[in-house]
């Protein structure tokens, strides 16, 4: 069993989040509960100002917000002076009522509804990661309206494989984001762009995927992006003067997982793109990263009770808890793997090989597919690690299950940032009008 943060230790017979007591947090909060521990997110994020942002001229930073996101977060973000990735209106939305500075709002997406991008530009999100002629035509449509400029990145593809499972790879030929670069399409998106009158082009974005161990991946990406840079200068007379690297770096789930630390990735990048642009005697750009998962991922610990446990003989063990796939869809999704353990069990041996399961209407909805734990038994608490990324911000209602809380601990205290759903929320939105 590993605990893949420093904030979280097993001791005095408990789990300690940041100093808390995961049972007094069940006790307070209630089960399921996400817990996220602020140590481990401030950690991070220092992380990236220390060892990019600090390091390097001219770089910047950006959390992808869509691992996590809500006002909490974007609040800590803007405290570390870095950027962030938002991928919808609704998320630059939370950001700026965080009052997070829309100047270091990247926009992503691969289909920027024009409500969206009106939405942006109205409330002066600048810099748009450009995904296909149809925005082209919407951004410089809709910042002629405002009168407005917008800096523009292009996305892209790479056509590189990588990343944990094959529903989050992005850099690969086949894929629904970003520009090919096949047939000079990319050229085509680039010099549409210098054409227009609102929109400012000032680079290119590669994002090969999520979940990645593979340095070779961001090398072959990175040589293949400055090849894209001398190619647009050679064909269109156009200078890339900002780089984003993307994001994707892969965490540690379960002691099988080896990820890279974060200064491998980026001096490498770096290292590339220098090197590329001195052999051409240029300037270097600017150069972004953008990591979700690596900021929140380990932060996070699901808390469930325990119910149902079933031993079907030969077979497994069956335990049950009070959420499940609605909580953390990405057992299901990409055939995740977890560590966890039973709480009020710390000590005891982990001789039971347990399935813990959800407790939706699915035969998909498994938390964790296959755990050695002490024999469990209604009313244990079990924590699931590296809930932090891609948990909530995936959470759904399905059997209208309400939305578990999530409470931050830090420095030994703890603090609700998102209320429990109640049945009332789960009817919220229904309306009862008569037919008109
Ligand atoms: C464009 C882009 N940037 C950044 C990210 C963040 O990825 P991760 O959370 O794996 O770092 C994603 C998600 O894969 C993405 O699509
Ligand atoms: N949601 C995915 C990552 C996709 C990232 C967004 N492009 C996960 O949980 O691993």
């Amino acid at each position: 069993m590993v605990l893949q943060t420093q904030f979280a230790q097993i001791r005095d017979r408990s789990l300690y989040i940041d100093d808390v007591n995961a049972m007094d947090l069940v006790k307070k909060y209630g089960t399921p509960l996400y817990v996220m521990s602020e140590g481990h997110i401030r950690h991070q994020f220092e992380e990236l100002k220390t060892k990019f942002l600090d390091k390097y001229d001219n770089v910047l930073p950006l959390f992808a917000s869509k691992s996590f996101s809500c006002l909490e977060i974007y609040k800590i973000a803007s405290e570390y002076g870095i950027g962030i990735d938002c991928v919808s209106a609704g998320e630059i939305s939370i950001a700026l009522k965080a009052g997070f500075d829309p100047h270091k709002i990247y926009f992503h997406g691969n289909n920027k509804l024009p409500s969206e991008i009106d939405y942006a530009i109205a409330h002066d999100v600048d810099h748009f990661v450009i995904d296909n002629f149809y925005e082209i035509e919407l951004i410089e449509k809709i910042a002629t309206q405002y009168d407005k400029t917008i800096y523009a990145t292009v996305r892209v593809v790479p056509e590189i494989k990588a990343g944990g499972h094959g529903y989050i790879q992005t850099g690969h030929k086949d894929t629904k984001f970003g520009f090919s670069a096949r047939n000079g399409i990319y050229l085509k998106a680039i010099q549409q762009i210098a054409d227009s009158t609102h929109i400012e082009f000032e680079g290119i974005h590669c994002h090969i995927g999520s979940q990645v161990f593979d340095l070779y991946a961001y090398i072959s990406a990175m040589h293949r992006f400055v090849r894209f840079a001398y190619e647009i200068y050679d064909q269109l007379g156009i200078m890339v003067k900002k780089i984003n690297a993307g994001g994707g770096y892969g965490i540690a789930y379960t002691k099988k997982d080896e990820p890279l630390e974060f200064e491998t990735i980026t001096s490498e990048i770096m290292n590339i793109i220098k090197d590329g642009y001195d052999k051409r005697g240029w300037e270097m750009p600017m150069v972004l990263v953008e990591p979700g998962r690596y900021v929140v991922g380990n932060a996070g610990i699901t808390l469930y009770t325990v119910g149902a446990v079933k031993d079907i003989p030969d077979v497994r063990t069956y335990m049950s808890v009070d959420g499940g796939m609605t909580d953390n869809i990405r057992t299901a999704l990409y055939d995740a793997q977890y560590d966890g353990i039973i709480v009020n069990k710390a000590y005891e041996r982990r001789d039971t090989k347990v399935t813990v399961a959800g407790k939706v209407c699915e035969s998909a909805d498994i938390v964790v597919k296959e755990i050695m734990l002490p024999y469990p038994e209604p009313g244990d608490i079990f924590a699931q690690f590296s809930t932090g990324a891609y948990h909530y911000s995936m959470s759904s209602n399905y059997n209208q299950l309400p939305k578990p809380a999530v409470v931050f601990t830090y420095q030994g205290k703890s603090k609700l940032v998102i209320r429990r759903q109640t049945f009332d929320d789960l009817i919220a939105f229904d309306v009862q009008e008569d037919y008109q």
